[in-house]
């Protein structure tokens, strides 16, 4: 089985995929990692020298082939990959897609202790840029991650609460 963690950044999907991935033995994908690799350059990068519109071409492209290659995996997306093409029908007719509705007020305190310049979208925001970027994105994205099959909607998103959810 595909198992799609989707949600803003922040909200843990390489922190618990990775978690669940071992557990289950299955194969540990992360979806930005895996677009490095394979251009071997940052995200960072990508949107400097191309801008957003190229990385959600090469996103849509990696994920088409996950999908292709892989029967059994757990896969963090990107925090914005619901969002564009018709990715998120393509993860529901794939495998299990499971939002992880983590608050703007959680997430802007995760990622307040993390290094914002790995992620182009956020870095240089000062605290309360980063708290109503984080509010109006979540409210634009929402309509695309409710499409999930399943959603884990309150804290404190672990594991446990993760596999009762699945159809395992
Ligand atoms: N359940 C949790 N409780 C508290 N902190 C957490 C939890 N899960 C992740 N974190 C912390 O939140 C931060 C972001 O987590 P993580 O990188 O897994 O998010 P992500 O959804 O993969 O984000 P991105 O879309 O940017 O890759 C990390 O610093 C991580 O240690
Ligand atoms: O939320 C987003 O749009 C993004 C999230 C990250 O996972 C990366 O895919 C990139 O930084 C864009
Ligand atoms: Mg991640």
């Amino acid at each position: 089985m595909l198992i799609f963690l989707l949600g803003m950044m922040g909200s843990g999907k390489t922190t618990l995929g990775k978690e669940l991935a071992e557990k289950l033995g299955y194969t540990f994908l992360d979806l930005d990692a895996v677009i490095e690799q394979k251009e071997n350059r940052t995200i960072a990068e990508i949107f400097a020298a191309e801008g957003q519109e190229r990385f959600r071409a090469l996103e849509r492209e990696t994920l088409q082939t996950i999908v292709t290659n892989y029967k059994q995996a757990i896969v963090a997306t990107g925090g914005g990959t619901p969002c564009f093409f018709d990715n998120m029908a393509l993860m529901n007719t794939s495998g299990e897609t499971v939002f992880l509705d983590v608050s703007v007020k959680d997430i802007a305190q995760r990622l307040s202790q993390s290094d914002l310049s790995t992620r182009p979208l956020l870095a240089g925001k000062t605290q309360s840029e980063l708290i109503s970027f984080l509010g109006k994105t979540l409210s634009e994205r929402r309509r695309f991650y409710e499409q999930a099959r399943h959603i884990v909607a309150s804290p404190p998103y672990t594991i446990n609460a993760l596999l009762a959810l699945l159809p395992l």
